[in-house]
């Protein structure tokens, strides 16, 4: 049990939680849709009541640097876990550093399994340098040691960014690295690309939004079923003639072939390593060649495969069983403690952000906490770009109910537009996205102040805050050649706001802006905000209560 709090008795009413997915605070208004959007809710907020902003980035949030922006992993992880810790990009990026990962039983029978089979291991991930699901450094490590080891054959199947790098830089990395992979194509080492496509269209779903991403991505990795190239390089630039203004994530699948037949088809003997350490988006290409009863799509043959995941995916499901690098071991959760001390909870999101209010937020684990309700509110399967409302009025629906019902302690929501519709690129997409958003806190936070109840109003790192590649040396919106703005679809290094709504004490409560001060002060606030002290392994409170 947590300790009642001897500084705070608690407000009466329930403790809400909103994390708007992708609000950032720019420095500047330059190509930030959330300036350029109409939102009376947030501006009075901004305006009326105490807030502050909190870092959301970088080592703040277990990434290994300050030049790692934030994402919805680690960013859910620090809220719920109210704890910072060492998350996959830098535990992998160690373990490769150490030499620790070699040394492991997973590595080992990666290795031995390719041998006994028929000498293939096959990598599969997201293609890039944006550490937030995955990092091309790691997979350049396992592809060098695979030949020191003796694999005499490695197959790529690559899944081209776009989103977490800018939106058309696929052949930036594509050259490179078939330059890389010719080089060390020798003394009988043989690595090559043998599949792709964009990581929205094909393998990388989450959540259950669209399975039939994954089927696409099987039959393209391992079925070798799929219009044909002769390289990776030639298809990116063949598919951009083909659908004119296609960015980078959304690309379709495509297989290379050499003489009509694929060259990295996925067969029986062989090993296989889906190298993205983030989990939300690797779990169901892993239940396609784990699960033995997998009934989501048509696999057409199941190939006997050693299987690993960079990391363990999902801590109750157990899924990878195999996995080449621990992930953090998120413990002593602000839902477990909660739980533990008889708070009950509402959780709710849409699909597409579903897994970040619940597993994310726990830790990395699927299973409920005790007195813990969910909702999911199904996503439209459309690009987000033409509908930037998304189900936010659907998502304050429930919350609406939820608060009504009085059954809950605490509750908690994310509005996944302003990064859904910030990752599209669509600058007055995105401005709708924010807009859509500020409509819906305006429905919540009335009812949460009829019940006698508070608001933190947050969110887990920037997007829609920065619509435009902006130039280094101008500080202004890069162009390109035809003078329209470089879209840019990734998250931002910038802080995210924390905004006390609280019209039940009269003023009598503050966020203090303690230096340094990141998501993962927010599990002790609202502990705080509940009458009850913080688990003594959290970081502080910044709540700050007025006397008189
Ligand atoms: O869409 C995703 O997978 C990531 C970006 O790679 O976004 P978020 O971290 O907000 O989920
Ligand atoms: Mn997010
Ligand atoms: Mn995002």
């Amino acid at each position: 049990m947590l300790q009642k709090s001897a500084f705070f008795p608690g407000i009466q009413g329930p403790i809400v939680t909103i994390v708007m997915d992708g609000y950032g605070i720019a420095k500047s208004d330059v190509g930030s849709a959330i300036a350029a959007a109409r939102k009376p809710t947030l501006d009075h907020l901004f305006a009326n009541h105490p807030n502050i902003t909190l870092r959301a980035h970088g080592t703040a949030v277990g990434m290994p640097s300050d030049e790692d922006m934030g994402n919805s992993e680690v960013g859910h992880n620090a809220i719920g876990a109210g704890q910072v810790y060492s998350q996959g990009a830098s535990l992998v990026a160690e373990a490769i550093a150490s030499g620790s990962i070699w040394q492991g039983a997973a590595w080992q029978q990666i290795i031995a399994g390719a041998k006994a089979g028929r000498g293939v291991i096959h990598f599969i991930g997201l293609f890039s340098d944006g550490n937030v699901h995955s990092h091309i450094d790691h997979l350049r490590a396992m592809i060098l040691r695979a030949n020191e080891e003796g694999v005499p054959v490695v197959r790529i199947h690559i899944l081209i960014d776009g989103r977490d790098v800018p939106e058309t830089s696929a052949l930036e990395y594509v050259l490179p690295f078939e330059a890389f992979l010719a080089e060390v194509s020798r003394d009988g080492f043989d690595a090559r690309i043998a599949s792709g496509g964009g990581r929205m269209n094909i393998t990388m779903d989450r959540y259950e939004a669209n399975w039939s991403m994954v089927d696409k991505g099987w039959q393209t990795h391992v079925l070798g079923k799929g219009e044909q190239y002769e390289s990776a390089s030639a298809a990116v630039q063949a598919l951009r003639v083909k659908f004119p203004g296609t960015i980078d994530q959304d690309l379709p699948a495509f297989v290379i072939a050499s003489d009509g037949r694929p060259v990295g088809t996925i067969e029986d003997g062989d090993s296989v390593v889906f190298f993205n350490f983030r989990g939300d988006r690797s779990i169901e290409i892993t239940r396609a060649f784990e699960e033995a009863g997998f009934d989501k799509f048509d696999r057409v043959r199941m190939p006997r495969v050693t299987y690993a995941g960079m990391l363990q995916y999902d801590g109750d499901l157990k899924l990878p069983k195999r996995f080449l690098v621990d992930p953090p071991a998120i413990l002593d959760t602000m839902g477990e403690w909660f739980a533990k001390s008889g708070i009950t909870q509402f959780a709710c999101s849409e699909t597409q952000k579903f897994g970040h209010v619940t597993y994310f937020w726990n830790g990395n684990r699927s299973n409920k906490f005790d007195g813990e309700t969910y909702q999911e509110v199904s996503s439209d399967v459309v690009p987000f770009e033409q509908r930037p409302w998304m189900k936010a009025a659907e998502i304050a629906d429930a919350m609406i109910e939820a608060l009504q019902s009085g059954q809950y302690r605490t509750l908690r929501c994310n509005f996944a537009n302003g990064d859904m519709v910030g990752h599209t690129g669509s600058f007055r997409a995105a401005t709708m996205a924010i807009e859509a958003v500020d409509l819906q806190l305006a429905r919540i936070l009335p009812v949460v102040k009829a019940l006698g109840g508070v608001a933190l109003i947050t969110a887990d790192h920037g997007n829609a805050d920065e619509m435009y590649e902006i130039d280094k040396k101008t500080r202004q919106p890069a162009q390109n050649p035809d003078g329209s703005f470089k879209a840019k679809t990734s998250h931002t290094l910038n802080p995210v706001p924390l905004i006390l709504y609280d019209a039940v004490t009269g003023g009598k409560l503050g966020l203090r802006p303690l230096p340094g001060a990141g998501l993962s002060n927010i599990a002790a606030t609202i502990t705080h905000l509940l009458g009850f002290e913080k688990h003594a392994k959290w970081d502080e409170s910044l709540l700050e209560v007025r006397q008189g």
